[in-house]
């Protein structure tokens, strides 16, 4: 990919939020901010797809972050759901497997057909969840090996199968680029700024880390979300960026 678009275009909002209530009062505060904003299973399931046509009427950049993972059929047809509503990135996860990964592909391309002139969405796919530690990817999940290893094979497959990057954290960026080449996007969530509490996730860096690492997009929720003030926290992000 790599990107003419400045940093905060490259940082991405996670709208973790019960209701539109929640999400639009964060809006209001991030006015004018050029983010990509992320509509992740909480708020989708409250608000549905009428609060990401919502988000693309105001102009943003959006990633709907549904991980979708099942059947390749069932798969496919999602994938052309999600890509009918004008979405600009969304996941699948990379563990259904290669079938499954080139259902997504088709589905996003036969819905493209019918969509003169639209952008086609970046097509993600999930390796391991940033909040996965080693153990637990070996003794619960049953994976065995360095985590990064899962993860770079994930990435491979992915690539394989006509995906155009991968969510992994900022940890593994610099292998993926090298395995899967700098054209294939990287999309880390795992953010913290130095001294922000990293709650449930597991493999985090800073801002700064994750873009010094190479990474294409950055993904924060709490840290801004759950800020007394968010657009001064965002606003301090971003000037902690030197890309
Ligand atoms: O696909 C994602 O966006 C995702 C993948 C992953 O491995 N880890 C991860 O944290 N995420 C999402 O990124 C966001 C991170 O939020 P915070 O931990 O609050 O910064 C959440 O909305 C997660 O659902």
């Amino acid at each position: 990919m790599k990107t003419t678009s400045s940093p905060v275009e490259r940082i991405i909002v996670a709208l973790d939020f019960p209701d539109s209530r929640g999400a639009e009062r964060l809006l209001k505060q991030l006015e004018g901010i050029p983010c990509y904003m992320k509509v992740g299973m909480e708020l989708f399931y409250a608000a549905g797809p009428q609060f990401v046509v919502r988000l693309k009427e105001a102009g943003y950049n959006v990633f709907l972050d549904l991980k979708l993972h099942d059947i390749p059929n069932t798969v496919k047809g999602g994938s052309a759901s999600v890509t009918r509503l004008g979405v600009d990135m969304f996941n699948v996860h990379a563990a259904g497997g290669r079938a499954m990964m080139e259902a997504a592909r088709e589905g996003v391309e036969q819905a493209m057909s019918g969509r003169a002139g639209a952008a086609k969405p970046l097509l993600i796919g999930v390796t391991q969840l940033t909040s996965t530690s080693q153990p637990v990817l070996n003794d619960e999940i049953g994976i065995a090996g360095p985590i990064e290893e899962a993860v770079l094979r994930y990435a491979a497959m992915a690539k394989q199968s006509g995906l155009d990057g991968v969510v992994a954290s900022p940890l593994e960026v610099t292998r993926i680029k090298e395995r899967c080449g700098d054209s294939f996007a990287t999309v880390t969530p795992g953010i913290r700024p130095a001294g922000s509490a990293i709650g449930d996730q597991s493999r985090v860096m800073t801002p700064q880390e994750a873009f010094a690492q190479g990474t294409d997009y950055i993904v924060i929720g709490r840290p801004v979300t759950g800020a007394a003030d968010p657009r001064q926290a965002l606003e301090q992000i971003v000037e902690s960026i030197t890309v």
